[in-house]
């Protein structure tokens, strides 16, 4: 049962190898951008035809949220029409995507748990993209799970718990909003129930949530990475109006994993639980 990884450089596609490594998962492949950029049909297929994958795990998408605003079209390009090439590339190799998404698909206007059904309203680019991404699959692919996530850290790629340890030390304090609520997900625990699905062989195709359990604001979250990193740093709690950023995030964007914990029978790490494991690895 063949797996292809695409955006295997980035930072799930870094916890996705270290995963199959520990859970001795070899039959496997990490192909670089040049093999596998999913902008490019043809080199697309031209894999799919060689790896004959049965499931294809897309970790591959536009990230830099500020520089979306800016940068629209690009974003656009890998986060709908890459998506969109590999749902079609899928149809033709009859493979099974799993698809990566985001809590930025919602508006978040609202402080209560977000389900799938709920509607999706994006405030800015990188959400737009991500949702139009989702929508394609949907509409192209029959044999799809795509999985929401938020807040993603580990100890590859760039993240706010990278960021906020870096901060901490060039730093005698911080300004952290306090305003913007969310799950905090380790990508380490998110390659591990992506490998989950996998196993299942459900047949339960659609989307699904899937974040660390618990609930937290961004001020909180560093507060916790300086906690236990035993980092001295003053943090100041700021409003969302005080810390000025070209994208809008949502204010309250925790999302409902029931689903998932039942299709898939999973238990889910709270987020203090993975964190403390992340800054111990790092
Ligand atoms: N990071 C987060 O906080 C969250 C992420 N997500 C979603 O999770 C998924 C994984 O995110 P994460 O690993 O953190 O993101 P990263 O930005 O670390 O990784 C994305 C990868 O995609 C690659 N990529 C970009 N364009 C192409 C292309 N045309 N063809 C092939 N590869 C390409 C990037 O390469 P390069 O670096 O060379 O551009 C990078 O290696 C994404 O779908 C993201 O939207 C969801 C919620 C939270
Ligand atoms: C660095 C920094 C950020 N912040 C705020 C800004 C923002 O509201 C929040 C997080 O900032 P970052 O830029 O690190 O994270 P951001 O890129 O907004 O993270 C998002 O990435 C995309 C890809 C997703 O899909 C989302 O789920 C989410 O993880 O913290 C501060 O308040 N103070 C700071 O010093």
């Amino acid at each position: 049962m063949k797996i292809v990884v695409l955006g295997a450089s980035g930072q799930l596609g870094s916890c996705l190898k270290k995963v199959a490594a520990e859970r001795n998962i070899t039959d496997i492949s990490f192909p670089g951008e040049q093999e596998a950029n999913i902008l490019d049909s043809d080199l697309l297929d031209k894999l799919f035809a060689s790896e004959k994958p049965s499931f294809v795990i897309n970790c591959a998408a536009y990230t830099a949220v500020d520089k979306a605003e800016d940068e629209q079209d690009i974003c656009r390009k890998v986060n709908r029409e890459g998506a969109a090439n590999i749902a079609q590339a899928c149809v033709k190799y009859d493979a099974t995507l799993i698809h990566i998404s985001t809590d930025f698909v919602f508006k978040g206007n609202v402080p209560q748990l977000l389900s799938e059904t709920d509607p999706a309203e994006p405030e800015n680019i990188y959400g737009l993209t991500k949702l139009e991404g989702e929508q394609d699959i949907t509409r192209i692919l029959e044999k799809h799970f795509t999985v929401r996530t938020s807040w993603l850290y580990s100890e590859f790629g760039n993240n706010f718990v990278k960021t906020m340890l870096r901060l901490g030390k060039e730093r005698d304090q911080l300004g952290v909003i306090a305003d913007q609520t969310g799950s905090p997900t380790y990508a380490i625990d998110l390659a591990g129930a992506i490998f989950d699905i996998i196993a299942s062989d459900s047949k339960a195709y659609g989307i699904y949530h899937y974040s660390n359990e618990g609930v937290t604001s961004w001020y909180d979250f560093a507060k916790t990475i300086f906690d236990i990193s035993n980092t001295t740093v003053k943090v100041n709690p700021v409003k969302t109006s005080e810390y000025v950023t070209k994208a809008v995030r949502p204010a309250y964007s925790v999302m409902d994993k029931s689903k998932i914990k039942k299709e898939f029978n999973l238990d889910i790490p709270y987020w203090r639980d993975s964190l403390a494991v992340c800054i111990s690895r790092l």
